[in-house]
């Protein structure tokens, strides 16, 4: 592949106390991938993915975005860089509405000139025309954490990073969710940490599998559901259905 890499880790990991939640992890991202990270409970996903938003700072190795060391940096410093972050802990404001909310995503970004149109378009993209002037508090679950990859898409990062953004969404909510994702992704490169194998199987490119702190497998989807080592140290049983 001949993409120009955007984003690389190089043996970098994270103790607490004396738990290794993540150890020594080489991972490669290229522009306009959309990557999925799974793996068991306890795996080190979320911790690797908070090392990568500077939620956590990794105690070895380092993690470059465009060649710049980021590793350290606070998730503020990190935005700043055009990279996008929708954490589990939702970020919106509660007080506003749906286009409220889109409006301040771009405010800073945009030209004020060019917000309207921007506002309707991103609208439009999630499904909330109808909902624009409803309050975010009013809003179900799923609606507003598509408020929230709105806000996303309307600042056009370079790279979104989403920590389980199909969860505790019903199958419908969770189709339109992987629906929007591609989307984010014709305009912004995407990592992704989900548990939901079914919303993974209609996003998925490449995969990363984590396990005990590591990885453990990577390569497409199909590759990875049928690793003999994915399937004992996470999947057992489970039904996978390939598109
Ligand atoms: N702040 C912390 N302090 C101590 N241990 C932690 C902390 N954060 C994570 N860990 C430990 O690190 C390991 C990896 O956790 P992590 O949450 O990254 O796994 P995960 O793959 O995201 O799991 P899940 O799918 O359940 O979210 C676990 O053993 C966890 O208990």
């Amino acid at each position: 592949m001949t993409t120009n890499v955007l984003l690389e880790t190089r043996k970098m990991g994270v103790s607490f106390g004396g738990v290794h939640a993540v150890k020594e992890v080489d991972f490669t991202l290229r522009e306009g991938e959309l990557r999925c990270l799974i793996g068991p409970n306890g795996a080190g996903k979320s911790t690797f993915f908070k090392m990568l938003s500077g939620q956590v700072t990794p105690t070895r190795g380092e993690c470059r975005y465009r060649e710049q060391v980021i590793s350290g940096k606070r998730p503020w410093e990190i935005a700043r860089l055009g990279i996008g972050i929708k954490t589990q802990v939702p970020s919106v404001f509660e007080g506003l509405s749906v286009r409220e909310n889109l409006w301040q995503a771009a405010a800073n970004k945009l030209a004020k000139a060019a917000l309207p149109a921007a506002i309707e378009q991103v609208l439009g993209d999630i499904g909330l025309v109808d909902l624009q002037h409803a309050v975010l508090s009013e809003l179900a679950h799923g609606q507003r954490q598509w408020v929230e990859l709105g806000m996303i898409l309307i600042s056009k990062p370079q790279l979104v990073l989403l920590d389980e953004p199909a969860a505790g969404m019903t199958h419908q909510e969770v189709r339109k969710t992987a629906q929007l994702i591609k989307a984010i992704n014709q305009q912004s490169t995407v990592v992704v940490v989900e548990h939901d194998m079914e919303f993974i199987s209609m996003i998925a490119q490449q995969v990363t599998v984590f396990n005990q702190g590591a990885v453990l497998a990577e390569g497409s989807f199909r590759e990875v559901t049928q690793n003999p080592l994915v399937k004992e140290a996470y999947l057992g049983n489970l039904e996978i259905k390939h598109a």
